[in-house]
């Protein structure tokens, strides 16, 4: 099955209002050429950004993401967003259970669970992050920590919703370390996450999901990542915070 590849940047607690708002209009005239039947190209600023990137990216073929979501409609819950209001100001995408959440602020697999039910029920097109840490792999974890991950993020799922989802697979260990895990280690990943998928929600599903590598990605080694059959995309860091290191990544992506 043929996946469009999608391209994400997480800017994480980068960029202000008016950075933002520079970086995307130096990247538009950059990855103009891409043709969105080809690639989906995202960028997740901060919440407070994301009203300014809105309006920058107005009829380009950039999308826009948030961060993070919370699972209530609305309520007393001091300091978050609900998935009406980031649809309200425009917003496609969501990241959830990304590794830095997980570990700062006490994010589980059961809250990545109640996020991705309230993105989902509110039309957001959610991107679940999964990894292992460097000692999980070290000792042979890695599938088993996926696993559940994956089975418990993702549980209550229908397979319509599921059809709605992208997995990113983040190894922790090569997040913003500079050690990218090599094509073959990405893909084995891939492969078991994908082997799982189709397990959980039956292959017509699983084979349709895209998963995005992330851990860094950068323009010089996403060429041979998304080459292999089973990373359909990139979720990227730092290399997302300049506009000609973002523009040359997705470049070497679609050539992938
Ligand atoms: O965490 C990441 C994207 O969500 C990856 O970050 P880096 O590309 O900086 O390693």
């Amino acid at each position: 099955m043929s996946r469009k590849v999608i391209i994400a940047g997480n800017w994480k607690m980068n960029k202000t209002a008016a950075e933002g708002k520079a970086l995307v209009d130096a990247l538009k005239p950059l990855v103009a050429d891409v043709c969105p039947d080809v690639a989906d190209i995202v960028v997740c600023p901060t919440f407070t950004t994301l009203a300014a990137v809105i309006d920058a990216v107005k009829g380009s073929n950039i999308k826009v993401g948030a961060q993070n979501v919370h699972w209530a409609e609305s309520g007393a819950f001091t300091g978050e967003i609900s998935a009406a209001m980031l649809k309200e100001l425009g917003v496609e995408y969501v990241i959830l259970g990304h590794s830095e959440r997980r570990q700062y602020f006490g994010e589980t697999d059961e809250t990545v669970n109640k996020r991705l039910k309230a993105a989902l029920a509110a039309g957001l097109k959610p991107i679940v992050c999964v990894g292992e840490l460097l000692e999980e792999r070290e000792t042979g974890k890695t599938e088993k920590v996926l696993f559940t991950q994956l089975e418990g993020g993702l549980a209550g799922l229908s397979k319509e919703d599921m059809a709605k989802v992208v997995i990113a697979y983040e190894p922790v260990w090569a997040i913003g370390t500079g050690k990218t895990a090599t094509p073959e280690i990405a893909e084995e990943t891939h492969n078991y996450i994908r082997c799982t998928l189709n397990d959980m929600f039956g292959k017509e599903i699983g084979e349709g999901v895209r998963i995005q590598y992330g851990g860094s990605m950068k323009a010089e080694n996403a060429k041979e990542l998304v080459a292999q059959p089973n990373i359909d995309g990139g979720l990227i860091g730092g290399a997302a915070l300049k506009a000609d290191s973002f523009s040359a990544l997705i470049h070497n992506a679609i050539a992938g």
